[in-house]
């Protein structure tokens, strides 16, 4: 989910692992030299998407810790695609915390249709999360570093 701390945890546990990190939303802003903000206000909901999904699919390092947008979990390809790649894993946050950070960060994107509220969202994309998710990680009380650490061990041993 947007707030989670994609971004924040996976380049602190890409140190850990020495692993090189990507933030899939700054491949979006590379492609369309602009911010993610400037692509999506020109998209539909759908559209945005579309693209998030195709630049995703279009990934395929190994050995990278990989950020995408919480919203990349409608499109089941792209999700497959990731599932190949390596392990799926799920920073579960509690909806109060998420919006407690949405709202920290108002100009922050959401991928969210005309109506439809945050809490919403959070419910309706928490079952695809789970669903896709090799491991769960309840991130809610710990620090990002903390995050880290716990999915250093987590992983599977022949992973590494
Ligand atoms: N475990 C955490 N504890 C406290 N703050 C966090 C934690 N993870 C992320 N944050 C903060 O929450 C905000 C959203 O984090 P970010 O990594 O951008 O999330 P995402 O990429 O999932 O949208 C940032 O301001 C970040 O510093
Ligand atoms: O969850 C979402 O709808 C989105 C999350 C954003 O990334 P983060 O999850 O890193 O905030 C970004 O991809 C886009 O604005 C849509
Ligand atoms: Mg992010």
């Amino acid at each position: 989910m947007a707030g989670a701390g994609k971004s924040t945890v996976g380049k602190m546990l890409a140190l850990s692992l020495n692993w090189a990190f990507v933030d899939t939303d700054h491949i979006i802003e590379a492609t369309y030299a602009t911010r993610l903000q400037d692509v999506a206000d020109k998209l539909t909901k759908d559209e945005f998407l579309d693209t998030e999904a195709s630049i995703v699919q279009s990934i395929f390092f190994n050995r990278t810790v990989i950020a995408t947008g919480g919203s990349v979990v409608y499109r089941e390809k792209t999700m497959e695609h990731l599932a190949k790649l390596g392990i799926i894993v799920y920073l579960n946050v509690d909806l109060n915390l998420i919006l407690e950070r949405i709202a920290k960060n108002p100009e922050r994107g959401l991928a969210i249709a005309p109506g439809q509220t945050i809490e919403d969202l959070f419910h309706e994309r928490e079952l695809l999360y789970k669903k896709y998710a090799n491991i769960t990680l309840d991130a809610k009380t710990m620090s990002p570093k903390e995050c880290a650490q716990k999915l250093m061990k987590m992983l599977p041993e022949n992973f590494l």
